[in-house]
């Protein structure tokens, strides 16, 4: 097998990382404890945190020890971004995320054996911290000059905005949980987006100054897509992880709708096959292009990972019955619903003319319109072609949800509701 860190640079999962033969030596000579933070900024993560999250666990698979630390401390404060002064969350409010965020962090990784990840929480170092023992401890490891070159604190002095003192203090927090997890559980590398290079490194160098101590840091790169379009946004918004913020079907349609230039990268990075499998996968799917193996597994294998194996059986039914197999027994009302979420619909009732839902829809304008194209044989009802024109919609139309799949053509996709 591949050494680990091998593995994540062939996967493209490493940006940028401090010397690399000092942390595979360190790596080498057994276990090491190693931590990520995340801010409850929002209700759920999205697929930037994804990266990171999948970094962790191939720490862990490797054998490491995960800290997943949540930011009740941090989310408090708002790490400074380039696009503007944070507005300050309720602590109420942080807190209910903190607890969302932590579960949802959870599912990712084992909490089992002898390299068990554990969820550690920075509200509980942070919030017993005076403000002299910041100033003093802390405050004093820091050269201002360094603070203000950060990236983004840069970027905000400059701008007319400027920053403020709560926002351009949060480096310190950041950097003083990585002092905090070296002393209490040996934590020696901290990884993170690419975004947060300084913050993580600030920490680093708090470790040396405050005891000497020695401590890597790796980044993920931030996901681009080939064609320069940002990636991880639908009409809806981001790709987020909670299935009431975006719904599996939703989740599931994101990553199939890859272009064929972005599916060897994000199949490396956002799945666990191995780098051979993918070169297979990558190749049977550019012999045949129009099956898109490669967009399915993809979609596949994160839907699989983020909601589960069910979920994505279910969402794969969904699919199915719109493309025309339609098998009652097998679906979901609720995923059923979701994934016709977008489509035309109109109110329809048992015992409905089947041409005057087709009018209701706006498939045809008029009935006349309608019975033309049912006696050319080109109506269907749930994938089933409709034979009379003076047919009428019966009860074992009605799919679960209330939901009548009503299509003409090949393409015109149509939804009666019950
Ligand atoms: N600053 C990180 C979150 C974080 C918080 C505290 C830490 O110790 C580490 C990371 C972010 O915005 O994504």
């Amino acid at each position: 097998m591949s050494h680990i860190l091998d593995e994540l640079q062939a996967r493209g999962l490493i940006a940028q990382h401090t010397d690399l033969d000092e942390l595979r030596e360190t790596l080498d000579r057994g276990p090491i404890t190693y931590y990520c933070g995340f801010d409850p900024t929002g209700p759920s993560l999205h697929h930037g945190h994804l990266v990171a999250v999948i970094l962790m666990r191939h720490l862990q698979n490797a054998g490491h020890r995960p800290l997943v630390l949540v930011g009740g401390a941090t989310g408090l404060i708002g790490d400074p971004r380039a696009s503007g002064e944070r507005t300050l969350n309720a602590a109420e409010q942080v807190a209910e995320w903190t607890g969302k965020l932590s579960n949802q962090l959870s599912r990712f990784l084992s909490f089992e054996g002898d390299n068990a990840a554990r969820v550690v929480n920075n509200y509980d170092w942070t919030s017993e911290l005076s403000a002299i023992d910041l100033l003093r401890g802390i405050g004093k490891h820091f050269r201002m000059g360094t603070m203000l070159a950060k990236d983004t604190v840069a970027r905000r002095l400059a701008s007319d905005e400027g920053i403020s003192y709560t926002e351009f203090s949060y480096q310190l927090l950041q950097a003083n949980d990585f002092l905090e997890l070296y002393r209490r559980h040996d934590c020696i590398l901290q990884t993170g987006g690419n975004d947060q290079w300084g913050n993580l490194v600030g920490g680093m160098d708090l470790i040396r100054k405050a005891e000497g101590g020695s401590a890597h840091v790796l980044t993920t790169p931030i996901i681009t897509k080939a064609d320069g379009t940002k990636f991880g946004k639908t009409e809806g918004g981001a790709i987020w992880l909670d299935p009431t913020m975006l719904s599996p079907y939703a989740f599931y349609q994101f990553w199939l709708n890859t272009a064929d230039s972005d599916v060897e990268r994000l199949l490396k990075v956002f799945t666990f096959i191995s780098l051979d499998e993918i070169d297979e996968i990558v190749a049977e799917s550019t012999a045949k292009p129009f099956l898109r193996l490669g967009q399915r597994r993809l979609a596949d294998e994160v839907t699989t990972l983020v909601h589960g194996a069910e979920a994505t059986e279910r969402v794969k039914e969904a699919s199915a019955a719109l493309f025309g197999k339609v098998d009652p027994a097998n679906l979901d009302g609720d995923t059923l619903s979701d994934a016709v979420a977008e489509l035309p619909s109109a109110a329809a009732r048992v015992g409905m003319p089947v041409v005057d839902l087709v009018e209701a829809l706006g498939l045809e304008k008029g009935k006349g319109a309608a019975r033309r194209t049912i006696e050319a044989g080109g109506l269907s009802i749930n994938g089933v072609k409709v034979e009379h024109v003076d047919a009428v919609i019966s009860d074992d139309q009605v799919l679960p949800g209330g939901i009548i799949l009503v299509r003409k053509g090949k393409k015109n996709l149509s939804v009666g509701r019950i």
